[in-house]
């Protein structure tokens, strides 16, 4: 199904968070952490459960967002969860997908029979990087693996992004989740260029799978658009210092 037009106040509203076409030699990529809560903070109404949040408004922005981003970053149990697709759905453009890059440093999820694999298959999306623990139990056909040490129980995002830079050209990265990955993003402000979150007028309750920083953070260079159902913010992080 097509998306909704794009509300032209979202482009200049959301231009000076968006990567930069700057393709000097740089050591990381440009990350955006973007992702959808309720007013009390919860991405998805229980664990595992696929959960529309976005107005057709700010889902439309989410694939703007895509088509401005050379990768889409997600944790395995979304992967498993919400069997997403990751492509770029902004005016069809479908070639401007980014790749979608899977943390599953066990193996669980297949891309064979995943909703990515048949946008693939449709020339509708790109195929994904699967970042794995030792070598891959099982090679997946035009799966690409980026392999860390067998010793590596969570790994380090800022070599994550060197790597997805330097072994893939990646110059914009964009975190979508879930929880896991938000928290660990949201603790390393040193590694995250531009927040885009968007509040849903929606309360999830106590169920929900909840997003929050383990320490109180603060923000600059924000601002907020408001839609019909919907608001955006987008900000900067004040001290990306870990704490
Ligand atoms: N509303 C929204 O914008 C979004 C909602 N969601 C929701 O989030 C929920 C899933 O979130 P979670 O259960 O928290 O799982 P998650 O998607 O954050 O995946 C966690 C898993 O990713 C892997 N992982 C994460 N960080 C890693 C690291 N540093 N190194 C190695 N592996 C790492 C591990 O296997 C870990 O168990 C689903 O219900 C989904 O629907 C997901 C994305 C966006
Ligand atoms: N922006 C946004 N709003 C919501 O309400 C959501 N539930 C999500 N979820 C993220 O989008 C992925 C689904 O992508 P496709 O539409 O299948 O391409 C999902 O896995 C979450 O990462 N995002």
């Amino acid at each position: 199904m097509s998306l909704a037009a794009l509300r032209d106040d979202l482009v200049p509203f959301l231009a000076p968070y968006l990567p930069s076409n700057d393709v000097s030699a740089k050591e990381r990529p440009f990350i955006t952490l973007t992702y959808a809560q309720s007013l009390d903070s919860r991405i998805s109404a229980a664990p595992g459960v696929r959960t529309a949040i976005s107005h057709s408004e700010t889902k439309t922005m989410t694939h703007y967002l895509r088509y401005h981003h050379d990768g889409i970053l997600i944790g395995s149990r979304t992967a498993l969860a919400d069997d997403p697709g990751l492509n770029c759905k902004f005016n069809d453009e479908f070639e401007k997908s980014p790749r979608p890059i899977i943390l599953d440093l066990s193996q669980k999820w297949r891309f064979q029979g995943s909703q990515m694999y048949t946008l693939y298959k449709q020339g509708r999306g790109k195929p994904p990087i699967v970042v794995v623990r030792g070598a891959p139990t099982l090679r997946e056909n035009d799966v690409d693996y980026l392999i860390f040490s067998q010793n590596e129980r969570y790994i380090d995002f800022e070599i994550l992004f060197s790597r997805l830079e330097a072994e893939f050209g990646l110059h914009s990265v964009m975190v979508e989740g879930g929880a896991f990955v938000i928290n660990e993003l949201l603790a390393r402000g040193d590694l995250v260029d531009s927040l885009v979150i968007t509040i849903g007028s929606v309360f999830l309750g106590k169920n929900g799978v909840e997003v929050s920083p383990a320490n109180s953070l603060e923000l600059k260079d924000i601002d907020w658009w408001n839609g019909t159902r919907d608001a955006i913010m987008c900000a900067r992080f004040l001290n990306p210092k870990i704490v």
